[in-house]
């Protein structure tokens, strides 16, 4: 089994008795791209201010390639974190923090940061407490990027970033991280949109680790069918539904399990179309994704069955 880069035991952060984050074990696989995932307030970003010693733990342990950061700059070197809400000292342009990031991290690329600042047509002229939102978000993604940090963390890195740029963003990392492995965690409510980027995902719910696992194994052991709801509902009878939804007269639902050519049959039978399901709509099915609008909850012909809420004995 490969050591860890980043191990957390019992990781607790509490904030006037709330906690934040409540007994978090984890190991971290190195060279691997992991999506962090959680609604707001799980504790994603206090997590990855507490393994990058920006923060410190109430209670429980952070160790990264077996040390703790907290005590060891030389392993703080080692890692790079673009929060959402970075600062700047007031008179700083972009000049000012490419040279500042080309100095602080060790394995600065200048060659990569220029043609990120050309892609994303980052201003060289204003100072940055100028910069639109997407400008601001399209200079932590440089400096992310351009760091080449063997441990890099991005928090919500897309906040006002146009689908364009998002494009830029998610191909430059892939393209990057191909060349220079290295270990890459992001915290992301964007999860369709960033799955192919993801290897493994981290889900917390509140403050709590949910699900640690990778996403091929994720998605392997889930699958989900739709068809006529009446279909649906004796389909899924004797299996274990993580979630279903009924709209009119259509159902669909996510089922717990690896398909099997009885169940093939079955819903061949049943009329029932079966697809591969999404992460997000994984992600969702087990209770822990960003609320999904699905119209109007008045509409008499829109019933939906929470997530977990009406499971079926397996
Ligand atoms: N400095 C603080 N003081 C008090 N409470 C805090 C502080 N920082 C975080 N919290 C609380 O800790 C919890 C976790 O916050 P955190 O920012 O880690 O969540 P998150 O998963 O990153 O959320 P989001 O997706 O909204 O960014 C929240 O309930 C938040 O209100």
């Amino acid at each position: 089994m490969t050591a860890s880069v980043i191990t957390t035991r019992g990781l607790t952060r509490r904030y006037k008795g709330a906690a934040a984050l409540e007994d978090v074990t984890l190991d971290i696989e190195p060279g691997v791209i992991t999506g962090l995932l959680g609604r707001n307030g799980a504790g994603k970003t206090t997590l990855m201010s507490l393994i990058t010693a920006q923060d410190r733990p109430s209670a429980g342990t952070v160790s990264v390639n077996g040390r703790d950061p907290f005590e060891h700059a030389e392993i703080i070197e080692q890692m790079c974190f673009v929060r959402d809400n970075q600062r700047y000292p007031d008179d700083y342009k972009l000049k000012h923090a490419i040279r500042a990031a080309s100095i602080f991290y060790p394995h600065w690329s200048q060659q990569l940061a220029d043609r990120l600042i050309e892609l994303f047509r980052i201003p060289s002229k204003p100072v940055i407490k100028k910069f639109s939102r997407g400008q601001l978000s399209a200079l932590g993604i440089v400096l992310g990027l351009a760091s080449r940090s063997p441990i890099t963390f991005f928090d919500e890195p897309y906040l006002g970033l146009d689908a364009t740029a998002r494009g830029i963003f998610y191909d430059e990392l892939l393209r990057d991280y191909a060349a220079h492995p290295r270990t890459i965690i992001l915290s992301t409510h964007l999860i369709d949109e960033m799955d192919r980027l993801l290897e493994r995902v981290i889900v917390l719910d509140q403050g709590r680790v949910v699900r640690h696992a990778d996403v091929d194994e994720l998605r392997g052991g889930a699958y989900q069918v739709a068809g006529k709801a009446a279909a649906v509902e004796r389909f899924v009878r004797d299996r274990r539904a993580l979630s279903r939804r009924t709209i009119g007269g259509l159902g669909t639902a996510v089922l717990e399990g690896v398909l099997g050519d009885e169940d093939r049959a079955e819903a061949a039978s049943g009329g029932l179309e079966i697809t591969p399901v999404s992460l997000q709509d994984l992600v969702a099915a087990y209770g822990l994704g960003d609320a999904v609008d699905d119209g109007d909850p008045a509409d008499p012909e829109l019933a939906t069955v929470s997530p977990l809420s009406e499971r079926s004995a397996s």
